[in-house]
């Protein structure tokens, strides 16, 4: 029975087929003709019985549809077989690949005109921001011309006079005499208090040795010596370097001494999203040695000696790593060798650190003494910000009086050089644009000598040229308190045609991946500059200068304690918003 069915569905569908084709063939002369005559149409007077017509209606219907799905079948399959064929088929396109706008941001320089057209051109039409990219070190490829310092300066005769009239019963150069009262190096210091020799058989051991108990260097023919063998130095091994959140390597050279290699992401040009929040920031190589020059320029010396150097990724960086960062390298589809390294922000295959083919600039950061012989304080610093995306605004940004009540009256701020640190180390922040200041590092190696904020982890600078993001001067505008050394220099580059700019470039033309920084910093540098010195006199104006200019802050109202008891802080520090490839949050 159920046999039979089947049998009979077949000879249905083989008369279906026979009687598609017949009325194929018939179907031509039923069907009205194109020319519109209705001499053979179905509705006409015809000989052909109605039934019949109705039939071969209904069979045209089904046969149509089955010519349709023939056809769609046949489309779809022909696409199919197109899509799977090997790309060189199509070399039209991939002889001419799509031109991205973006292509020619960070080639050319800043100083080419038709560049700066075409960019005003594209934000009219909404073009999007330059993606981050990875251009030649600038060593190899030399892009920037033009004079540098081609810019209206931002000194201004009638603040300079007004700051002067208020310092007249002050001597700067007297007061400054006065700001290391036990100047002594680590050396000096280890040999008197413990008999102890601290050998001196290279540049790392020079630099160790002469650890001063008021900055971190003093001798510039020792801090040269270790820059070049920074930059020279044949590579032993290449480690992850474990602490912090981005990528870093530890690189211990043919001596066995070792440094911190911050690898190159961006070309100069570079300017930081403005969406980004400073936490989520990338690290910048040239921030590093950038900051290590412009501290030295503004004699500070607290910033630790970086050097930038061009590594062969394959000879010196591969062949020398780590199992576990060997694992990460690989060749990227544009054949340049590639590492991802592990790090709790950004490393991951699509912000991988990619050579050209495998040369890779990045900054070398002499390695600070061994913790264990050389012990160093990690203060977390009163004017840090939330690193949080809902609540943004810290304490110290929303009330004004922050540093009076609650800065000034605490038991580390109240006597000595540390409220000093903490400005200074916020007019260098100011400068370099770096709102990424979360704890400071001090040696603590010179018992009842005060130690010093050492201006460590500078990568998150120089990300803006046109923000001057005034919160981080807050500690200046708040305490109203400043070194007269810091002072001096700060007027010596405002008034003197000898700008902080261009003594900064000549310092940072030494370096061997010169130019460290894009030209376009040096007016935010000035404009900077410019506005330290504005909020200079807002405190003169307000304060006698006396009470502005010193070497140590003392409180009058508090009792000379123990400022360097651990800080007990009631406040909570809060969680850091990490990136989206972030697996911890905050930082170190
Ligand atoms: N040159 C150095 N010598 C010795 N230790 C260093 C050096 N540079 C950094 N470190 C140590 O590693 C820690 C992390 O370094 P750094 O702050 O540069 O990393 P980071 O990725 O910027 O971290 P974060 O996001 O927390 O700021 C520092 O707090 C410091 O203790
Ligand atoms: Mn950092």
């Amino acid at each position: 029975m159920f046999a039979s069915r089947i049998r009979f569905r077949r000879i249905q569908e083989v008369s279906d087929d026979l009687l598609c084709d017949s009325i194929a063939i018939g179907s031509s002369s039923l069907l009205p003709s194109p020319s519109g005559s209705r001499s053979h149409s179905p509705s006409s007077s015809s000989p052909i019985p109605s039934s019949v017509v109705g039939y071969a209606a209904r069979g045209m219907r089904r046969c149509n549809i089955r010519r349709l799905f023939t056809f769609a079948f046949f489309i779809f399959a022909t696409t199919l077989l197109i899509l799977s064929l090997p790309k060189e088929n199509f070399g039209r396109e991939w002889a001419d690949p799509p031109h991205s706008q973006e292509a020619p941001y960070g080639i050319k320089s800043q100083h080419d005109e038709p560049l700066v057209r075409q960019k005003f051109d594209d934000a009219k039409r909404g073009a999007q921001r330059p993606l981050p990219h990875q251009v030649l070190p600038p060593s190899i490829d030399k892009n920037q011309n033009g004079d540098p310092f081609d810019f209206p300066s931002s000194a201004d005769r009638i603040t300079l006079t007004r700051i002067k009239e208020h310092l007249k019963r002050i001597d700067l150069d007297q007061l400054d005499s006065d700001r290391c009262k036990q100047n002594m190096t680590l050396s000096e210091y280890w040999l008197r208090t413990k008999r102890k020799y601290v050998p001196e058989e290279d540049s790392w051991e020079k630099f160790y040795a002469q650890i001063g108990s008021c900055s971190v260097y003093t001798k510039q023919n020792v801090i040269d010596e270790l820059l070049r063998d920074l930059n020279r130095l044949p590579i032993k091994s290449a480690h992850i370097m474990d602490g912090g959140t981005q990528v870093k390597l530890v690189i211990t050279f043919s001596n066995d001494k070792q440094a911190v290699f911050k690898p190159m992401r961006f070309g100069r040009d570079y300017e930081s999203d403005p969406n980004h929040f400073y936490f989520s920031d990338f690290e910048r190589h040239n921030a590093e040695i950038a900051t290590f020059h412009l501290d030295r320029v503004l004699g500070f010396h607290r910033a630790v000696p970086t050097v930038g150097r061009i590594v062969n990724m394959t000879s010196e960086l591969l062949e020398n790593a780590e199992k576990k960062l060997k694992k990460t390298f690989f060749y990227s589809p544009a054949k340049n060798l590639c590492f991802v390294s592990r790090c709790d922000y950004y490393c991951d295959t699509t912000h991988a650190i990619c050579g050209k083919p495998d040369l890779k600039e990045g900054s070398m950061q002499v390695f600070l003494p061994d913790e264990h012989h050389v012990p160093r304080k990690h203060n977390r610093s009163p004017y840090r910000r939330t690193y949080s995306k809902k609540n943004q605004v810290a304490e110290w940004q929303s009330d004004m009086n922050y540093c009076i009540e609650k800065v000034k009256t605490r038991k580390q701020y109240a006597h000595g050089r540390r409220l000093l640190d903490l400005v200074d180390l916020h007019i260098l922040d100011y400068l370099i644009g770096n709102q990424d200041r979360h704890h400071y590092e001090s040696f603590n190696v010179f018992e009842g000598i005060e130690p010093y904020a050492i201006h460590l982890d500078n990568g998150r600078a120089f990300g803006r040229t046109d923000i001057d993001d005034d919160d981080i001067l807050l500690p200046l505008r708040q305490c109203c308190v400043i070194r007269p050394s810091t002072l001096a220099t700060l007027l010596k580059f405002y008034s003197t045609p000898k700008s902080l700019s261009k003594t900064l470039h000549e310092s940072m033309a030494k370096d061997p991946v010169h130019p460290i920084l894009a030209f376009k910093h040096y007016p935010a540098i000035e404009r900077r500059l410019g506005k330290i010195v504005q909020y200079l006199l807002k405190c003169f104006d307000s304060h006698a200068a006396e009470y502005v200019v010193m070497n140590e802050y003392h409180n009058p109202n508090l009792p000379m304690g123990n400022g360097d008891e651990e800080e007990r802080s009631t406040e909570e520090e809060s969680p850091k918003e990490p990136p989206a490839t972030a697996k911890k949050t905050g930082p170190a």
